[in-house]
């Protein structure tokens, strides 16, 4: 596979055609074999020690989310709080995922908690969730949330093009989204729950990869299914495949329906067993979650303690 590709990567995207015989030569996932090795890397049972090791580093990679229309500035002031000092000397996640015009409210709250520095601020863009807007719309909102001091934007593709094999047009929205997040991440959200095929999932972290995606992400939340463990795992062998042919290292964040410790450290499995331990930090790899953390601190408490908690003893959501 990777010889195929370095062999077309130098002009893939010189024209549609170019970029179409491209993605369309990618080989086609094995769709019974990909289910069934996510469900088997699923039941992997792992020791308390490195469980314990393995829910601090799932919550250091956590996307604390919060992306509702009822949100306020409240919630997000909390949220960040939280981001920063979870409780039970547990570590700070990676960052707090919020819409564009909290932004600026999230990095307030940050600067404000003094250890915040480390907590990144990421935010949708380009029309979240449905990405149904025009270019420079989209481009003036990625824009705005970097002003207002977002670290990272999480932008979603046009599936609609996508899906009507205008795979050009996806790849130069992505290009100008990239341009206008400057010295901001991108993440590239591929809403694989509207995508179909497990085909279609490679083709799209490909086109997203080539464009300049510094992270690919499954879904918006807002679709479902959105992150399943197969899915992840296409995604995690897109990014090996594309560091093997091109030597750029390109992130994944699976989002969307994570909400427990036993999915998350499913996805800290199957990032060790497929696109190996390079991937397994915060910089590269991120679970984004609105409810997940809770979770995961209930079980730590539990494992440090015997007994849990309850839900009440962390803030809730
Ligand atoms: O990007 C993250 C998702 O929107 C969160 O989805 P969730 O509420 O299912 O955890």
């Amino acid at each position: 596979m990777v010889s195929t590709v370095t062999t077309s990567l130098a002009d893939v995207a010189s024209s549609d055609a170019a970029l179409r015989a491209f993605l369309h030569g990618l080989p086609g996932v094995d769709r019974v074999g990909a289910d069934q090795r996510a469900a088997m890397l699923g039941t992997r049972s792992i020791k308390t020690t490195a469980k314990a090791q393995a829910i601090d580093l799932a919550i250091s990679m956590v996307d604390l989310t919060t992306l509702e229309g009822a949100d306020t500035a409240g919630k997000v002031r909390a949220m960040c709080t939280k981001a920063v000092r979870p409780g039970g000397g547990a570590p700070k996640v990676a960052a707090v995922c919020v819409y564009p015009d909290l932004v600026a409210v999230a990095v307030e709250a940050l600067r404000g908690a003094g250890a915040g520095a480390g907590v990144k601020v990421a935010s949708v863009a380009t029309a979240f969730p449905s990405g149904r807007s025009s270019l420079d719309v989209k481009v003036g909102e990625t824009a705005a949330a970097v002003a207002a001091g977002a670290d990272e934007i999480d932008m979603v593709i046009d599936r609609g093009a996508f899906l009507s094999g205008h795979y050009m047009k996806v790849f130069e929205e992505i290009v100008a989204v990239k341009a206008a997040c400057g010295a901001a991440h991108l993440k590239v959200i591929l809403e694989t729950g509207e995508l179909a095929t497990y085909d279609n999932v490679r083709r799209a972290s490909w086109l997203a990869m080539l464009a300049g995606a510094d992270f690919i992400k499954t879904s918006t939340g807002k679709v479902s299914p959105a992150a399943t463990p197969p899915v992840t795992l296409v995604m995690l062998e897109a990014v090996r495949d594309f560091r093997e042919a091109t030597g750029r290292q390109v992130g994944v964040k699976p989002a969307g329906g994570i909400r427990t410790t036993k999915d998350a450290i499913k996805n800290l499995v199957l990032v060790h067993e497929t696109a190996g331990d390079d991937w397994l930090t915060p910089e590269w790899f991120r679970l984004g979650a609105s409810s997940l953390l809770n979770d995961l601190l209930m079980q730590r408490q539990k494992l440090a303690t015997g007994r849990y908690a309850g839900p009440d003893y962390f803030t809730l959501d």
